[in-house]
């Protein structure tokens, strides 16, 4: 029996047009400051995906005029260390923004090194205060993850108000969040977790399914309703997604896929937000 196939959301297209509008800010703040905006990247440790993500995020920013101060820190680091790092990046006039990846490893306090970042240059959207702002409705930095699932939903026109959005994964930068901002968007949430009983019954309820927990392929198109809107945040060794994209795609009526999906979106808002810390920063107001 023939299947209808799910429609991509292109993440890749996308990050490409948010990008080139970041690069295009990025110039005009240099053109009129002399300055150009700069992103200080902050990892502890070796883990080799992070040190991945974190090269990937600062190539991404040469390209587009964004200066990166990388700033590794040993895996034996205290949180006192970390802290003291990130609050002298917070006081450095000469940087913008500070993306401390996660994870930063169990020794550490993360929440306390987190809130060494200041607000203004919460680029990220990992701090209390951005997380409050998200939970507000406020303007502010969102975190960057939750930030582009919204970009992409919005750029393939999918209605939220009212519909049921079902988050699997409740990590505080990126379930939680993103359910703060579909709730903002007034769809009716359920979050899903490691303790949640029966979570087939769940799944089959979503309109719009969003998968952030970290298990390879835990998320199958049987499990989904027909036509439901699947994001697949899940981000596992080897570029492996947390939904099982085939049998889920012959039976979503639009689907991220994994790699090209929600990952180039995040990038993309990272870019973006930290031009427009550097914008305020330098006092250069956006044009448009
Ligand atoms: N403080 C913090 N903020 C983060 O945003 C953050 C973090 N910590 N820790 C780790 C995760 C992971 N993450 C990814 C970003 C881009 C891709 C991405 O662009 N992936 C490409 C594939 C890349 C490849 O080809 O290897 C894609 O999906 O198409 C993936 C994963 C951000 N994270």
């Amino acid at each position: 029996m023939p299947q209808p196939t799910a429609r991509l959301m292109d993440g890749t297209a996308l990050a490409r047009r948010t990008i080139s509008a970041a690069a295009d800010r990025a110039a005009e703040i240099t053109r009129r400051t002399g300055t150009a905006p700069c992103l200080a990247t902050v990892l502890v440790g070796e883990d080799p995906a992070s040190v991945t993500y974190v090269r990937m995020k600062r190539n991404r920013c040469e390209q587009v005029g964004i200066r990166s101060l990388h700033v590794a820190l040993p895996t034996t680091a205290s949180t006192a260390e970390l802290v003291d790092t990130i609050g002298a990046l917070s006081a450095d006039p000469a940087v913008h923004g500070i993306l401390l990846q996660h994870p930063v490893g169990p020794h550490i306090d993360e929440r306390a090194a987190f809130e060494a970042i200041a607000p203004e240059k919460d680029v990220d959207g990992v701090t209390m205060h951005s997380f409050a702002a998200m939970g507000f409705g406020l303007p502010g930095f969102v975190s960057c993850t939750p930030g582009g699932i919204l970009r992409l939903l919005d750029a393939y026109g999918v209605e939220l108000a009212g519909r049921h959005a079902v988050v699997v994964g409740r990590s505080p930068i990126l379930g939680k969040p993103t359910g703060l901002l579909l709730l903002g968007r007034d769809a009716t949430v359920t979050y899903c977790h490691s303790r949640t009983a029966d979570l087939p019954a769940h799944l089959a309820r979503a309109d719009v399914l969003v998968a952030a927990v970290g298990r390879p392929r835990l998320i199958l198109g049987e499990h989904l309703k027909p036509g439901a809107v699947v994001v697949d945040a899940g981000y596992n060794p080897g570029n492996v997604g947390d939904v099982d994209f085939d049998s889920a795609a012959a039976r979503a009526s639009l689907i991220t896929p994994v790699p090209g999906g929600v990952g180039p979106m995040t990038i993309a808002v990272l870019l973006e937000q930290t031009v427009h810390a550097a914008g305020r920063q330098l006092g250069v107001p956006a044009t448009a």
